[in-house]
């Protein structure tokens, strides 16, 4: 069957842009068109212009496409534009895309603040979208921005909103992360003379956006479409560089507002029968199983389960009471799928699902 949505990828020769591509290669709804990098990629055949980092070979849909720049006249017949750009430049190119009545979704950072952009992780607040419902009915073909959130925030808040639902409100949370070195990119990225025999105590800014998105993320949409910080939650986060390839790892602690405490079995089962909307629509992509709880003592590990349903679930494992908080856990994700080109697919197929592509 023909895919009847043309998708454009920008960045599409970095670490996210590359996922885009294999995510969206043999897509059920999704065909790539148009692929958008910086000049000194424009011109050049795909095959030509990557320096190819996947397991997977280049797909044969994408190989001959001649990469183009980002500029919005190069994309006028995309039904959705997914970006992957450097933070640097991902700010005008995708203002210049909106103002050009283009849909982009975002792994870039530089909107997600934005009042009235949606930063949304596929799995746990879907919701967020339906102010994009409510824009489209009243200006057809008007153009949007909606950001995916940091890689290490969409496995945090995956399992925080599942609790959430169960249980009620979380006061407190804290997480440790160690982080796979894609996250930082191929250009240039984490040096192997910098990570090798070596964890780096430091990602730039990467702290204050989880303990900043996730309350966006698991806060409210207003009447007016604006959307609520969860204010009576607090995240105290610490980010670590360590030398795995992909997988975010991270080590949770979390205390419910309520005094009356779940046993660690039934946070468990709370996390195993979390049921999120983009499998009930039937999203081609959407995983199995949100969360998967693993019961052996050493699990989750990046090589062993970054990958559970083609990257899209999030591992949970160690589920635990905390001497200090309530409960603590250890939660993996694969940060370029779930925690980049996969939540961004995600989002458009669950749009696609509602109509509003
Ligand atoms: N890596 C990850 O796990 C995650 C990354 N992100 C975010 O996604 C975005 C992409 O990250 P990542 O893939 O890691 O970055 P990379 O550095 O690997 O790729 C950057 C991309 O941007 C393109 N680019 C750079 N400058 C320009 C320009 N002037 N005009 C047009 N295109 C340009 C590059 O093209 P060229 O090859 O031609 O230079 C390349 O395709 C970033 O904003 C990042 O913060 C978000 C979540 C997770
Ligand atoms: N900063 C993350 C990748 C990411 O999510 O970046 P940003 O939040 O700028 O999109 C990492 O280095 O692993």
């Amino acid at each position: 069957m023909t895919a009847t949505k043309k998708a454009g990828v920008l960045g599409a020769t970095g670490s996210v842009g590359q996922k885009f591509i294999l995510l969206l290669a043999e897509h059920p709804d999704f065909e790539l068109y148009r692929l958008g990098a910086s000049s000194r990629s424009a011109g050049k055949s795909y095959a030509k212009a990557v320096k190819w980092r996947q397991t997977a070979t280049i797909p044969q849909s994408a190989t001959e496409l001649v990469v183009v720049e980002c500029k919005a006249s190069e994309f006028v017949d995309c039904d959705v534009v997914f970006s992957g750009l450097d933070s640097d430049v991902a700010g005008d190119i995708e203002m210049e895309f909106k103002e050009s009545g283009l849909v982009v979704i975002s792994n870039a950072k530089n909107y997600r603040r934005a009042p009235d952009v949606p930063l949304v992780v596929p799995l746990i607040n879907s919701s967020h979208l339906d102010v994009v419902a409510r824009r489209v009915k009243q200006e057809e073909k008007q153009g949007f921005i909606i950001c995916n959130s940091n890689c290490s925030t969409a496995g945090l808040v995956v399992p925080l909103g599942a609790l959430i639902a169960k249980f009620g409100d979380i006061s407190d949370v804290t997480v440790t992360t160690l982080q796979a070195i894609s996250g930082a990119g191929f250009s240039p990225g984490v040096l192997g003379f910098d990570i090798l025999d070596n964890v780096i105590p430091y990602i730039s800014g990467e702290e204050e956006k989880l303990e900043w998105e996730t309350k966006k993320i698991l806060g409210s949409v207003a009447e007016d479409d604006s959307f609520a910080l969860r204010s009576n939650m607090t995240v105290s986060a610490q980010c670590n560089r360590v030398a795995v390839s992909d997988g975010h790892l991270e080590c949770v602690s979390i205390k419910f507002a309520t005094p009356h405490k779940p046993s660690v079995e039934e946070v468990k089962q709370a996390l195993r029968d979390y049921v999120c909307e983009s499998q009930i629509l039937g999203c081609p992509s959407a995983p199995k199983q949100c969360i998967y709880v693993l019961e052996e003592a050493d699990r989750p590990q990046p090589r062993l389960d970054r990958n559970r349903d083609n990257g899209y679930a999030i591992s949970v494992g160690r589920v635990r009471e905390d001497p200090v908080f309530d409960f603590k856990f250890i939660v993996l994700s694969h940060n370029t799928v779930i925690g980049a080109a996969g939540s961004g697919i995600l989002i458009a197929e669950t749009l696609f699902k509602k109509g509003l592509l």
